[in-house]
């Protein structure tokens, strides 16, 4: 058999007191796409940033085709051997696609080659690859897709054969995943290997042939995809057996007739949308589903004021709320998860307990000091409330897993107990098992008469709403209520019509 593309031998690594890794194997063998799963913090980030030469590890090695891991200090030499393709950008957003792909490597012997040169090898080396993206393009204006697909280019273009997909498909519309599936597949078979980290377990079994699972820092099992079942796999990755239980609005108690309403959308208009009119009543969840350029994103970023209409209103119980005012908003009553927390939701390099609390500072105490203490508490309660884990209240969220950050962008959208719930994508990046979990906090929420407006792209989190709106091209095109069947929605979604 010939030498695994990467093997990690007994790697541990630790954070302070924090055992990010214990005695942890992994071997991918050519020319496999092989799955990394695990809970929120189970240490998959960790195990690649180890993969791919970003950190060192305390014990344990790595080797790559039987060969030992170039020295930290060669990067050139990881660069030829592996790659990782982030669900963050790792291209530099004014430059061109062209740049991006030779920056750092269009200087030989202190010599600049032309920009003319530049664009002519950008578009070779796409086109060799088959990857359709206009080189002139600034990188920060490409779709998440494209550029993923730069970034698996420049990659091969370094000789990597090896390229690790950090959670690829989290903010991939379901089209887009069937065509990256569809280019891993086809580059599998030129040889390319994959290790591939997603929460989303059947796409394991759809695109992968091995799969490892973390739990707890350790390895639990390695095995051929076809051996574990969805069920086995939760079951490994919690230690527990019990599989999941999905909420589902259809099965509960029809909304009161005469239940309020606290939002009021009217032929709301804007950059990506037109003429929407929503209502959403209290204790009622209503979903907002569509591809990612369909406008579900806009309408609900100018609910909550991030962004303004250009025509239309918006009302929290009766009172219009004022174009593009998110602080107005907050006032209001709403409480809202964004789309990314990076950038939206949380201040990194804060603790939880501060992020947790940021927009009830004014309630814990005068003039917005609120006394240490109480903010300990409420964050050591959001650590328990919705199972963030973290060393403790004070540690920063920066050194927080990407799911268990997530968890605190919700405490602390549902910490001023907001009378309108605007939640974006409320569970991407955050393990099935807890998942269910902070879906159960979303109908707990909505069963104390919040009112829950919930864009998704997962159907496991719609189920949960009372009635989805579909959206295509800017515009509400099909209204689906509890019970709905995947097929019908997905294919109101694609806009290919309802199935038979
Ligand atoms: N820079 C850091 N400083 C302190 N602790 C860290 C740091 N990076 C990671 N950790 C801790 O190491 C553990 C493993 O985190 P890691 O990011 O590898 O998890 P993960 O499996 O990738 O989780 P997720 O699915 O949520 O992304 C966590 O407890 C995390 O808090």
């Amino acid at each position: 058999m010939s030498a695994p593309v990467v093997h990690a031998a007994g790697v541990g690594k630790r954070y302070g007191p924090t055992v990010a890794l214990h005695d942890v194997s992994l071997t991918v063998r050519p020319g496999e796409s092989h799955a990394l799963v695990g809970r929120n913090g189970a240490g998959k980030s960790t195990l690649v940033s180890i993969l791919t030469g970003l950190s060192g590890t305390d014990t344990g090695s790595v080797s790559f085709g039987g060969e030992p891991a170039p020295p930290l200090s060669k990067q050139d030499e990881w660069k030829a051997r592996v790659a990782c393709v982030y669900q963050h950008a790792m291209v530099v957003p004014q430059l061109s696609v062209a740049e991006n792909l030779f920056l750092n490597r269009h200087a030989r012997g202190g010599f600049a080659i032309g920009w003319k040169k530049l664009r002519r090898q950008a578009s070779e080396l796409l086109d060799s690859w088959d990857v359709r993206v206009p080189v002139d393009t600034p990188a920060g204006e490409l779709s998440v897709e494209d550029r993923q697909l730069v970034e698996i280019a420049r990659a091969l273009s370094y000789g990597a054969r090896f390229i690790v997909l950090d959670e690829p498909t989290a903010q991939l519309d379901s089209q887009a995943i069937e065509r990256l599936f569809e280019r891993m597949r086809h580059l599998r078979s030129s040889g390319v290997t994959f290790l591939f980290i997603s929460h989303h377990l059947h796409e394991v079994h759809e695109v992968c042939q091995a799969v490892t699972v973390l739990r707890d820092a350790r390895h639990v099992l390695t095995a051929p995809v076809e051996d574990v079942s969805r069920a086995a796999l939760v079951d490994a990755m919690t230690g527990e057996q019990g599989g999941l239980s999905v909420r589902d609005a259809a099965v509960r108690d029809p909304l009161a007739v005469d239940a309020d309403e606290v939002l009021t959308v009217d032929t709301l208009s804007g950059d990506g949308f037109h003429d929407v009119s929503l209502r959403v009543r209290r204790g009622e969840v209503v979903g907002l589903a569509g591809s990612n350029a369909s406008g579900k994103h806009q309408v609900a970023e100018t609910v909550y004021g991030l962004r303004s209409p250009t025509a239309g209103i918006v009302a929290v119980e009766g009172r219009r709320l004022p174009p593009g005012d998110i602080a107005a908003a907050v006032h209001a009553g709403v409480g809202c998860v964004p789309r990314d927390r990076h950038h939206q939701g949380l201040v990194l390099g804060h603790s939880v307990m501060d992020n947790a609390t940021l927009s009830v500072l004014d309630r814990l105490g005068r003039g917005g000091f609120a006394p240490p203490k109480v903010r300990r508490s409420r964050g050591a309660r959001a650590l328990s409330d919705y199972g963030i884990v973290a060393a403790g209240p004070e540690q920063p969220v920066s050194d927080l897993s990407g799911g268990n950050q997530q968890k605190v962008v919700l405490a602390r959208a549902l910490e001023s107990d907001p009378r309108l719930v605007v939640l974006i994508n409320p569970t991407a990046g955050v393990d099935v098992k807890s998942k269910e979990a902070l879906l159960a906090v979303v109908d707990r929420v909505r069963a104390e008469g919040k009112a829950v407006l919930l864009v998704s792209d997962e159907l496991d989190d719609l189920r949960l709403a009372d009635r989805v709106l579909v959206l295509r091209a800017g515009a509400v095109v099909a209204e689906h209520g509890a019970g709905w069947a995947d097929s019908a929605l997905v294919a109101g979604i694609e806009g290919a019509g309802p199935r038979a």
